[in-house]
């Protein structure tokens, strides 16, 4: 229990000369000195009299409830698959051995002379009763004749009964022999015979040669404890958990039993004060070898809702990356309803995680050659598999990793080509213009319709109102981003589609191997509402993909190491950061379920555009846009100085099918890439009133049309 004082400045003997005194000393001894009669006022108790804390009904109110059935138990899918696995187990289990039964009954049989020999000479022991003998040879060195006459007389009447219960055995034994030689009809003879023989082959087998082989190989793994839980986490080199062992107290408290959970160990506990689980994540490496575990196999987690010095330890019994995954349930057969979850990858227990496509619109972050593409495209799939749901698919890298969905496509193309990135600005200023038409039918749907404002799976199933689901993935989307031109024009309708298309049943799920502020604006990163992070090599980039303090959080895809390809985090499905692999989909694989979702779509009738070889119509029509050189156009050299809102009217009145709708702030914000700021400009209404609004200025749209032109010449 601690207490303050308020002990006046003048009675404090180190003021006049500053000196410095230890301040536990100090107090103790003003309270002393208070106690002894000193004018010095009452010590004011911080600390209650008796530990207080919230009643019985505040804790039983907030105790955090343990499923009654365990989670496996309760999922359907997770029952069915142990099952299927238990099952799988002991049949193959059966095939082995019962293969090799011929092999195992000749083995018996070279053995049985061995076992007769065995049984004989081990009737004779017990006969002569030989388990007694030391004791009866230790009474003679010993010259005890009466212990040795004593053992002596229980021998010989053991070995008379032993004797006459033998002879009447071989004499039953030889009796029913003969019954059967003479009587039993041939297969009881062989039955017997063959009984008797493998009998004596298993009496003759020895210790270190069994008959029957192993079936299967199980994994030895060592179990988890907390001395190996505490020695590992000691040899973190994190001070405080040092200091903590040092002085006696263990460095770790555990909150709960160490358990088996799924395919692996759980332990949970609280670290050191100001030890946050970040500090133990970063030391991963370190953690498993003091685990003595393979990195793949170690994974610490934060628990969201308690402090940050809680951290969950699962170890798992094989390496996440190696270890068996259960069979995609999408891979031979089955369909998709975006609207709901569907399976796309495994968490560290085994169990499968979903991503509902629809009501979001989602990012993919990694350095290169860690399963981004591999991803997108499962994602793809899964959209695939859905009839309703059309495709556009741009594949920026251009390498054809994307080219099974072809088939499927309403949109495709691979490549970064000028004429490729026409193509994408086109079909995205389709999806722009798709949106807004969306947002009215939504608008004017009667409310018993729609009632949440937004499209759901019924009103996807009406083809009259046009609003099936729309994916649109791209791989390597800072392409786009980075584009001298369009940049700004991609990064506007992006930035539309992430924020509106979820709610208008349009998905838009873009991968980049730099997810930075250039290559990834903040306006599509920050409101994207699922995000997948592979490996990532900082801070930055961890963040820009997982969101704001992620890293902070210990939501850290920096941890994952090289091996852990297709290993993410998954932040979605309005849940807490998990780590997920994802189902690995080859080539091959994604063929022949494209294949599949082909001949699905065929037979509903919803293949369209690309798919079915038709070229997109605004292609040629906007293939020569080019914003600088419009505005350009709109504003003549004379007037050096123009309001925003003339110049989206102009542009609207140039190209109303690019610019209808244009808003004055649209206009600063598609010019910004470009470096051309907006500013308050003086001009004059129609009726001649002179003013100050936000406007551009000629000279600088020339500037930046030089600039640009001139990179791109020397490029
Ligand atoms: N779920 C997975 N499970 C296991 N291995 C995977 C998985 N996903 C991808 N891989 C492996 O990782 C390799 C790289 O995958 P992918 O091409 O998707 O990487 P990427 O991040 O897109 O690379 P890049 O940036 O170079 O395009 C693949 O060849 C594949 O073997």
């Amino acid at each position: 229990m601690s207490e303050i004082t308020t002990a006046s400045q003048p009675d404090d003997p180190g003021r006049d000369g500053a000196a410095v005194y230890d301040i536990t000393t100090k107090r103790s001894a003003t309270s002393h000195t208070e106690s002894a009669g000193s004018d010095l006022p009452p010590a004011v108790m911080v600390d209650g009299p008796e530990p207080t804390g919230p009643g019985f009904l505040t804790r039983i109110t907030g105790a955090k409830r343990r499923p009654v059935v365990p989670a496996w138990l309760k999922s359907k899918a997770e029952l069915a698959a142990a099952s299927k696995w238990i099952a799988g187990y002991y049949g193959h289990l059966c095939a082995y051995h019962a293969f090799r039964l011929p092999l195992y009954a000749a083995k018996l049989a070279v053995q049985c002379p061995r076992g007769l020999a065995k049984s004989a000479g081990g009737t004779v022991r017990w006969v002569a009763d030989a388990e007694g003998q030391a004791v009866r040879l230790a009474s003679v060195r010993r010259e005890d004749a009466a212990e040795y006459l004593k053992l002596s007389r229980q021998r010989d009447a053991r070995v008379r009964l032993r004797t006459l219960v033998t002879v009447l055995a071989c004499l039953v034994g030889i009796g029913t022999a003969l019954a059967l030689y003479v009587l039993a009809p041939g297969w009881l003879q062989a039955v017997s015979v063959t009984a008797l023989v493998l009998a004596l082959g298993h009496l003759g087998t020895e210790p270190d040669a069994p008959v029957a082989t192993r079936a299967v190989e199980l994994p030895k793994v060592q179990r988890l404890t907390s001395d190996i839980v505490l020695r590992a986490l000691g040899a973190l080199s994190i001070s405080q958990i040092n200091q903590a062992v040092a002085k006696g107290r263990d460095g770790f408290v555990f909150t709960s039993p160490i358990t088996r959970d799924g395919p692996g160990w759980r332990a949970e506990g609280d670290l050191p004060y100001g030890v946050t689980v970040s500090d133990v994540m970063d030391r991963r490496d370190r953690l498993a070898s003091g685990l003595r575990r393979p990195l793949g196999c170690v994974w610490p987690e934060a628990v969201p809702e308690e402090h940050t010095g809680r951290l969950v330890l699962w170890v798992g019994d094989q390496d996440m990356s190696k270890a068996r995954q259960p069979a995609w349930p999408l891979l031979k057969a089955g369909k998709v309803d975006l609207f709901t979850a569907a399976p796309f990858g495994t968490d560290q227990r085994g169990r499968w995680v979903d991503v509902t496509l629809m009501y979001i619109s989602g990012i993919i972050g990694a350095i290169p050659r860690m399963g981004k593409t591999f991803l997108l495209r499962l994602l793809l799939l899964i959209a695939a598999l859905d009839p309703r749901a059309q495709l556009h698919v741009f594949d920026l890298k251009g390498t054809g990793d994307l080219g099974p969905l072809e088939q499927v496509a309403h949109r495709y193309r691979a490549g970064d080509d000028e004429e490729d990135i026409e193509y994408a600005l086109s079909a995205l200023r389709a999806l722009r213009n798709e949106l807004r038409r969306r947002a009215k039918v939504i608008r004017n749907l009667p409310r018993d319709i729609c009632p949440e404002s937004k499209v759901t799976s019924a009103l996807a199933d009406k083809a009259s109102l046009g609003l099936h689901p729309i994916v649109a993935g791209a791989d390597e989307v800072q392409v786009w981003f980075e584009h001298p031109k369009h940049g700004g024009e991609f990064e506007e309708i992006c930035t539309d589609l992430v924020k509106r298309g979820p709610a208008l049943g349009i998905t838009l799920l873009l991968a980049t191997q730099r997810p930075d502020a250039k290559s990834l604006p903040t306006g599509i990163s920050a409101n994207a509402s699922t995000r997948w992070c592979l490996k990532v090599m900082g801070q930055l980039e961890n963040d820009m993909v997982l969101g704001t303090s992620a890293y902070k959080r210990g939501v850290r895809a920096t941890m994952f190491s090289w091996a852990d390809k297709g290993i993410h985090y998954f932040v979605g499905e309005g849940s807490d950061a998990r780590i997920v692999r994802s189902v690995y989909a080859d080539a091959p694989t994604a063929e022949v379920i494209a294949r599949r979702a082909r001949a699905v779509r065929q037979e509903a009738g919803t293949l369209s555009g690309h798919a079915l070889g038709e070229e997109a119509e605004t292609e040629a029509a906007t293939a020569s846009f080019d914003l600088l050189a419009d505005i350009a156009a709109v504003v003549p050299a004379e007037e050096s100085k123009v309001w925003s809102e003339i110049v989206v009217a102009r542009l609207a009145e140039l190209r109303p099918e690019v610019y209808g709708g244009w808003e004055p702030e649209q206009l600063a914000y598609v010019l910004k890439p470009y470096g051309v700021p907006t500013g308050q400009v003086w001009g004059r209404t129609e009726d001649g009133k002179g003013a100050n609004r936000r406007g551009i200025e000629h000279s600088r749209i020339l500037t930046a049309m030089t600039e640009r032109d001139g990179k791109r010449d020397a490029g």
